[in-house]
């Protein structure tokens, strides 16, 4: 029998972009960014209000264009056209606003926009289904997926977000701050359910935080963007809180 110690090695590099800028008039808001992100792997992307967080998620998932620098899928150079174009590639996103409808059941919320259907009419026991298949893969507790969102926690909610976008064939998924405005306990949820995606071995996850020590744990490498430039970039087991805190408030000691 054998014994395993070591995680599993990450996978091949499905993300990367290449030196990417990006001006907003006479604010740079990127300059020359490099990341990468493999299969497997989930990288925290930390950084402090204003770094350039929101414009590089904006340029990943194809809603800004770069400047200059090149995007790269599987080793591929691709210019992204639209946010549906990089959808169609892989890659999706849960920002904070989550994307849910309060009124409606949880699974016609999985699969809104997306309905299955026979003819005019919907198919719920289908959905009904594959909606408590899929949350139950992931290891989503939720009471019923006949409930209506509204009646559920900030946890569960985010956690019906991140499900539906990994079900729809994500290669690389971003997370936009999960954890904000969620208690010691919620978040504790969505820290194991990112970590049970990466046990699945086929996604990349890109985690969006300014909360370093939240995401610390469940991160396999860190980057730090400041003022829009990739500061940091280390496995995580080979860094601290402390260290990152010490280099951003070094930054404002020097600004
Ligand atoms: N559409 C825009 N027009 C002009 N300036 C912009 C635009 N989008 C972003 N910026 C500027 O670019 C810089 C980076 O902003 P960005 O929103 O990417 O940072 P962030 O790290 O996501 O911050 P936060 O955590 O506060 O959302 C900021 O100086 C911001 O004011």
């Amino acid at each position: 029998m054998t014994e395993q110690t070591d995680p599993p090695e990450p996978g091949t590099e499905v993300l990367r972009v290449e030196r990417i800028s990006k001006r907003f008039g006479p604010v740079t808001a990127l300059r020359d960014v490099t990341l990468s992100v493999r299969t497997g792997e989930v990288l925290g992307l930390l950084g402090d209000n204003g770094a350039g967080k929101s414009t590089l998620i904006k340029i990943v998932t194809g809603f800004h264009r770069p400047d200059s620098g090149r995007i790269l899928i599987d080793g591929r150079e691709i210019a992204l056209r639209s946010v549906a174009h990089a959808r169609s590639l892989g890659i999706e996103t849960v920002y904070q606003d989550l994307a849910l409808v309060d009124e409606l059941p949880v699974y016609l919320n999985f699969f809104l926009n997306k309905e299955l259907t026979a003819g005019p009419f919907l198919r719920h026991t289908a959905m009904r289904r594959r909606a408590a298949e899929a949350l139950g893969e992931i290891g989503i507790d939720i009471p019923s997926v006949g409930a209506e969102v509204r009646t559920l926690s900030g946890g569960q909610r985010q956690a019906i977000a991140v499900a539906r976008a990994v079900n729809t064939a994500a290669r690389v998924l971003l997370l936009d701050e999960p954890l904000a405005a969620m208690g010691a306990r919620e978040g504790g949820q969505i820290l194991r359910l990112i970590d049970r995606l990466r046990t699945r071995g086929d996604l990349a996850v890109i985690l969006i935080a300014h909360n370093y020590s939240q995401v610390m744990d469940v991160c396999d490498r860190v980057n730090l963007l400041q003022h829009g430039e990739i500061t940091f970039d280390r496995p995580s087991a080979e860094t601290s809180v402390a260290e990152l805190l010490e280099l951003v408030h070094a930054e404002y000691r020097t600004a």
